[in-house]
């Protein structure tokens, strides 16, 4: 079982008061900022393993939020505290047990050491040493091991399925898809980690946001980078996550506020196409003779939106448009959703040459999930890091890893890295444009002056008057 890492209650207690059915904090929700912002003041040695810097969207400052906004209402009466996936198996089987996955990622879990309580009682919620951490997980499982009995007779009438069938602990929704994509087999597809480790690929998980995933034997600590986390994805391998917090929600943002878009729609469903099909044959439209991502040497985008996860893990920064013009029709805002999915893109190389100067050495982009479906998306990525970009078989991936859990706790493989082999599968591979790689090394260059800008903006602002 998997999903978004959601901070879910039970009992089911509203947050905030109102609705029980409302239980629960999404994880783009960055109320507990302030929290965050005390945590990381603590400067406590957990801290070394999320990057250097806890996201607002991990688990401790949304329950220091909700020890000092819903104390009577909630915080008193919770029973227990849980991440989605772990919510969901709980569901499933009745098991309380957590996965090493969510509670190393989301909640600084360590594979070795367990809870620390040291940093508990630091950040004011020595509540959970108190009772044992019998509210946020006190049996810990690997993910893939099966869950009891599998599924209780009561969730098999739900779900329509056999009771008793395996169930295993879960991965968080970006991990499952990591492994259901990071162990294909490669052989004859021209790539240059075929006769490289396993290490030498990253996996993109890119839907709402994007999920970075690259994994290596030993703990690489790459700053403003979660991480590194033990056995968190792949067993026995070490974790780097690198994250853009709004990716396919972004793309979303500016096309749907723009003021040609009921145009684009009519446009679109008159070819029974998707506004994202439309809006890359316009482009291939007015591209003329240029390849189609010279269309924005003159409009550039910093895609930060909802705050930078990685790798400068700064959430109060914003996003940033320039070369915008004085007109709103389809053409601008087909150059608008250019410049957003280059921006994103040039975001992954970022996060992709952050990880390679603390010690990583990728070689191959491995890319899944709702926006490896746009082959623009796909062609920027590739053109804009210089590397070869696989596509799995199956776009879901997701799901594939979350097969690949439910077939060792079936006992059909007797481990997640056999398993990974044979049933991740490649589709498609897509190769950068060298021809194209000046233009793109420009944009970059004008990328990392965006933010350079903002930020000496938001010191001017901030300058005593
Ligand atoms: N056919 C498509 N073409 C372009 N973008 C797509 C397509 N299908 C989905 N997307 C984008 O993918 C994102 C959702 O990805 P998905 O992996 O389903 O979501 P989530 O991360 O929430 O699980 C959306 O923002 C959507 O715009
Ligand atoms: O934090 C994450 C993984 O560690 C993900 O960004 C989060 O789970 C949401 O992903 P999605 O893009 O599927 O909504």
């Amino acid at each position: 079982m998997l999903k978004h890492t959601v901070l879910n209650s039970i009992p089911p207690l509203p947050f905030p008061q109102g609705d029980s059915n409302r239980n629960i904090i999404m994880w783009m929700d960055h109320r507990a900022a302030s929290q965050v912002e005390r945590i990381n003041r603590t400067r406590h040695q957990v801290l070394k393993f999320v990057g250097g810097v806890m996201s607002v969207e991990m688990q401790p400052p949304k329950l220091l939020w909700l020890k000092e906004n819903l104390r009577e209402s909630c915080w008193d009466k919770a029973g227990h505290f849980f991440d989605l996936p772990d919510f969901l198996s709980w569901k499933a089987t009745g098991i309380m047990a957590r996965s090493l996955c969510p509670l190393v990622c989301k909640w600084t879990y360590s594979a070795d050491g367990g809870w620390d309580e040291s940093f508990w009682k630091k950040i004011n919620l020595e509540d959970f040493v108190a009772d044992n951490y019998c509210k946020i997980g006190t049996q810990v499982l690997s993910p893939g091991d099966p869950l009891g009995k599998g599924l209780t007779p009561e969730a098999a009438k739900e779900l329509g399925l056999p009771a008793g069938i395996a169930v295993a602990a879960s991965l968080i929704d970006a991990h499952a898809g990591g492994l259901g994509v990071i162990g294909a087999d490669v052989k004859g597809y021209n790539l240059p980690c075929e006769n490289q480790p396993i290490t030498s690929r990253l996996a993109v998980i890119c839907g709402t946001s994007s999920c970075h995933m690259g994994i290596s034997p030993d703990p690489i600590f790459v700053p403003g980078i979660w991480g590194p986390y033990f056995s968190a994805m792949v067993p026995g391998l070490w974790l780097n996550e690198g994250g853009q917090s709004v990716t396919g929600k972004l793309i979303e943002h500016v096309v749907q506020g723009h003021a040609a878009y009921p145009e684009l729609q009519a446009k679109a469903s008159a070819r029974f196409q998707s506004i994202y099909t439309y809006l890359n044959s316009h482009l291939d439209s007015i591209k003329k003779s240029l390849p189609v991502g010279f269309l924005t040497v003159d409009l550039h985008v910093w895609p930060d939106f909802h705050g930078n996860r990685s790798p400068l893990a700064d959430l109060t920064l914003k996003g940033m448009v320039t070369g915008l013009r004085l007109s709103h029709n389809l053409d601008d805002l087909a150059l608008l959703y250019l410049a957003t999915v280059q921006a994103i893109a040039l975001g992954t190389r970022h996060i992709l040459e952050t990880m390679e100067e603390a010690g990583h050495s990728i070689s191959t982009l491995f890319l899944c999930g709702g926006l490896s479906k746009n082959p623009l998306f796909v062609q920027m990525h590739a053109d804009i890091t210089g590397l070869p970009v696989v596509l799995s078989q199956e776009v879901e991936s997701v799901l594939v890893g979350a097969a690949i859990l439910g077939a060792c706790a079936s006992g059909d493989f007797t481990s997640v890295r056999e398993a990974m082999a044979r049933m991740g599968k490649v589709g498609k591979v897509v190769f950068p444009k060298p021809e194209e790689k000046r233009f793109y090394d420009k944009k970059y260059k004008v990328f990392l002056k965006l933010v350079e800008h903002q930020k000496e903006y938001a010191a001017i602002m901030n300058e005593d008057i």
